[in-house]
């Protein structure tokens, strides 16, 4: 039996739980995972349900018939099946360690995702992308070509069908079109605890402030700098002892973890933009065990 995800913001109002969950009874759709959050500062609300269809009800039936509650309630919303993995291009510049700890978690099946290209603009890991029967697109970015550049990049976007594009350390600053064009589509990692450090060099950076924690900080890319909505975030404890240079090997883990989790949540459809924040609702019982032992 199909599970479907449905994904549902709006402006809160009384009777939208209910509309949703009468709906899908009468649809003979069971509901087995449901999230919500009411944000009382701006009456937004969204949900995340999870759902099997019991009687028959195809994806595209009970889309349609969805869209009189989405009009009643002016809702935005997304029905998906969620065996489906979402099409994924990686990007990478010159550190590989985040890289490296997603092809790991793709081939074991922790991470159900189809990567359906890596993009770099070096060719350090070429040969490994190449080894893990992905399509490798090498594409040189300099101040002079930064236009051409997105150009190509977009073109193996929509050729490769992409959904969502990952900055696996990938060190270019996007163009404010680019990023409105792939608004909530592209996700970063950034090696500090945003709000601290934005830019390059954040771990020089922390050295010089003396801190006593460094981090990394996942989030949807904007025009603005490592200012886009934060999805996931960690910290690792460090000491007077260690350098810069020692702070770039701690936090090589701290980075991919966090960065594994922020694409978790937002290809299990987890996440939701809400201004400059990010709704996340925890993981569905059960979204972890595609892992293949071994
Ligand atoms: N429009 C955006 N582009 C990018 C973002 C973002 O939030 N908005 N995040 C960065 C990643 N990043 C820090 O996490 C970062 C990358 C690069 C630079 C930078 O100064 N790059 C220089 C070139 C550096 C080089 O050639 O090695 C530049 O682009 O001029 C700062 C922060 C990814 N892009």
């Amino acid at each position: 039996m199909s599970q479907y995800i449905l994904t549902v913001s709006c402006m809160s109002t009384r009777g939208i739980v209910a509309a949703i969950s009468g709906y899908l009874a009468e649809k003979g759709c069971n509901i087995i995972d449901s999230s919500q959050f009411d944000d009382l500062q701006n009456t937004k609300f969204f949900m995340r349900v999870t759902f099997v269809s019991e009687d028959g009800a195809t994806q595209a039936e009970i889309r349609e018939g969805f869209e009189k509650v989405a009009k009643q309630f002016e809702m935005s919303f997304e029905l998906v099946d969620a065996s489906r993995p979402m099409k994924v291009i990686l990007m990478v510049s010159r550190f590989g360690h985040c890289l490296n700890d997603l092809l790991y978690r793709w081939r074991i099946g922790a991470l159900p995702i189809d990567i359906v290209g890596v993009v770099s603009n070096h060719h350090d890991y070429q040969k490994q992308v190449v080894n893990h029967d992905i399509p490798f697109h090498h594409i040189t970015v300099t101040k002079a070509n930064k236009p051409q550049a997105e150009a190509r990049l977009m073109e193996v976007v929509e050729q490769s069908g992409a959904e969502l594009v990952v900055l696996a350390r990938y060190m270019q600053i996007l163009s404010d079109a680019l990023c409105q064009k792939m608004s909530g589509r592209i996700i970063n990692i950034h090696h500090s605890f945003l709000p601290s450090f934005k830019g390059a060099n954040p771990y020089k950076q922390a050295y010089e402030r003396g801190v006593k924690l460094i981090g990394a900080t996942a989030h949807y890319v904007t025009a603005d700098l490592d200012e886009g909505p934060i999805i996931e975030q960690d910290t690792v404890r460090i000491t007077h002892a260690q350098s810069a240079e020692d702070y770039v090997s701690l936090g090589r883990d701290v980075e991919a973890q966090v960065l594994a989790r922020a694409i978790h949540a937002h290809i299990h459809h987890r996440t939701f933009i809400n201004g400059n924040r990010t709704v996340v609702f925890p993981a569905s019982p059960g979204s972890y065990a595609s892992e293949r032992m071994g």
